[in-house]
């Protein structure tokens, strides 16, 4: 099938990727000059597990293409995906300028053969594929004078649910594909497209074998209000779980109780599910808090408090402070401390510093007068280049960053820090003093090995 995808981030880059090694041919469609230089020389613009060989591959067969060229490619297209980033406006709503522009240029560049189906993949406002056909009106209208025949397109919502850092094998083996339309023959095509994923019927790729017992993958059919609202609640629901952890954690450290222990507890209850309940220094990255805050305003605007998401946000918020609150109790001043943050990606597998929990650490330490010296294994240029403004030193590995550190803030649980033994932590700070935002290490351990020790709920 002739596909079609605006915006070339995490979301788009991976499914028109994935969409072209399952034999479609793929456009990409991109505004940034950067970022297409970089894919045409197969290089990936953002660090994602396996994502560079698939590029490769796929542009190479000749089933995947990038251009800035909107105009003269989508006509031709039978599927358009619009996966162009929703960040929050200052009250919280999404900014769907970006959303705008693409469907604009799919209104420009329509022809009326073939008959399409333009796609909302990012997460946008219920209500906004009625504001994408609007838009493509537009553009029609702005070059015909008229607006385009109904018969030629429609618009549908299918939501994307992959996390960064494991993007391709979520892309190919999803809990669900979500797909909300009005018409019957745009689920049709959505449906033929995903058939390979559906039916679990391609050849895995070297970069992400099937997993066992995945032969087939559910589809949610719905109408495009609900499937919008699907992937809001399904965001919502998850950040809320973390800070359901986090608020039990933080009753479980005043009474003595282990908060790994206790969610390992309720985790096995088949009800409950044991995933997203790690306690630590609360949820970040590029969506939650922004698919949160728009969750929260469109309840607003329909008069309704949300009393549940303003509280999963509150919990979040404090949360990301706590490691500063433990800090303080274990050194007193922080003024004029070394410290050392390990890890500042919004979480392991990813150079994204997107709402990084990190950084509104780092940001507390500069406040209080302290010295930082950070490592991540990954993130760091983009720390460099993303945020100038924060005075932090850069180390060169995860030893260096303890040498003269007073005490470790570990932000991010990249797996390497294991290979760290605690000893040598402990040799190399000098006061040995650890808090560990994302209870990473066994205290114990910890403990023994010489550590003046903290962890989160524990
Ligand atoms: N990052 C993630 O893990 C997930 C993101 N989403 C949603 O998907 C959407 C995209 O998110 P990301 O991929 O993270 O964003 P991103 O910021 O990584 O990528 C968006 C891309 O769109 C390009 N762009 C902007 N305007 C354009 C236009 N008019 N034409 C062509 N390209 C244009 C930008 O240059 C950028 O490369 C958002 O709505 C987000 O909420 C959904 C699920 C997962
Ligand atoms: O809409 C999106 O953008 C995506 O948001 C999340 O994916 P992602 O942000 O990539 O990362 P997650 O693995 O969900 O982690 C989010 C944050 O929660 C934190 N987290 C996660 C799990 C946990 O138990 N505890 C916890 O604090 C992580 O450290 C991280 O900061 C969702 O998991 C995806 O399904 C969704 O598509």
């Amino acid at each position: 099938m002739r596909v079609s995808v605006f915006g070339a981030g995490y979301v788009g880059l991976v499914t028109g990727a994935v969409l072209a090694d399952l034999g479609h041919h793929v456009t990409l469609i991109e505004v940034s000059e950067e970022k297409i230089a970089l894919i045409n020389q197969r290089r990936s613009p953002i660090f994602e597990e396996g994502l560079e060989s698939l590029l490769a591959r796929s542009i190479d067969q000749g089933r995947l293409s990038i251009t800035n060229d909107a105009e003269s490619v989508v006509g031709s297209s039978e599927v358009i995906f619009i996966a162009v980033g929703t960040p929050p406006l200052p009250d919280g709503e999404a900014d769907l300028r970006y959303v705008r522009q693409a469907a604009l240029a799919i209104g420009r560049g329509m022809h009326g053969h073939p008959r399409q189906v333009i796609v909302n993949k990012a997460t946008v406002p219920i209500g906004s594929a009625n504001l994408v056909e609007v838009w493509v009106q537009d553009g029609y209208r702005e070059v015909h004078g008229r607006a385009p025949s109904s018969e030629w397109y429609t618009v549908a919502s299918n939501p994307e649910f992959l996390r960064e850092g494991t993007a391709i094998f979520d892309t190919l083996y999803p809990d669900r594909i979500v797909l909300g339309a009005d018409e019957a023959w745009a689920i049709d095509r959505l449906q033929e497209l995903y058939r390979p994923i559906l039916e679990q019927s391609f050849e895995p790729p070297p970069e992400s074998p099937r997993p066992n017992g995945v032969t087939s993958v559910p589809v949610v059919v719905t109408d495009r209000i609900s499937s919008e609202m699907i992937k809001y609640a399904a965001n919502a629901f998850l950040a809320t779980k973390i800070s359901f952890a986090n608020e039990i954690a933080n009753i479980s450290e005043r009474v003595g109780a282990d908060i790994v222990q206790v969610m390992r507890g309720i985790g096995l209850d088949q009800r409950i599910g044991g995933r997203f309940l790690n306690a630590g220094i609360g949820w970040g990255g590029s969506c939650f808090g922004k698919d949160m805050a728009a969750l929260t305003v469109t309840a607003e605007e329909y008069g309704y408090q949300p009393r549940l998401l303003h509280a999963t946000q509150d919990v979040n918020r404090e949360q990301r402070l706590l490691v500063i609150k433990r800090l303080q109790e274990a050194l007193k001043p922080v003024k004029g401390r070394r410290i050392a943050v390990w890890g500042v990606a919004f979480k392991p597998g990813t150079d994204d510093l997107r709402d990084a929990p990190s950084l509104t650490i780092i940001e507390e330490l500069l406040r209080l007068g302290a010295r930082v010296r950070v490592y991540d294994p990954i993130a760091l240029d983009n720390l460099r280049r993303l945020r100038p403004d924060l005075e932090v030193e850069f180390a060169d590995s995860a030893e260096d960053a303890l040498d003269g550190a007073d005490a470790l803030i570990l932000a991010t649980e990249w797996p390497s820090f294991a290979e760290i033994p605690l000893a040598t932590i402990a040799d190399r700070l000098t006061r040995g003093i650890v808090i560990d935002g994302r209870n990473f290490w066994d205290p114990e351990a910890a403990r023994q090995a010489g550590l003046q020790y903290r962890g989160i709920g524990r």
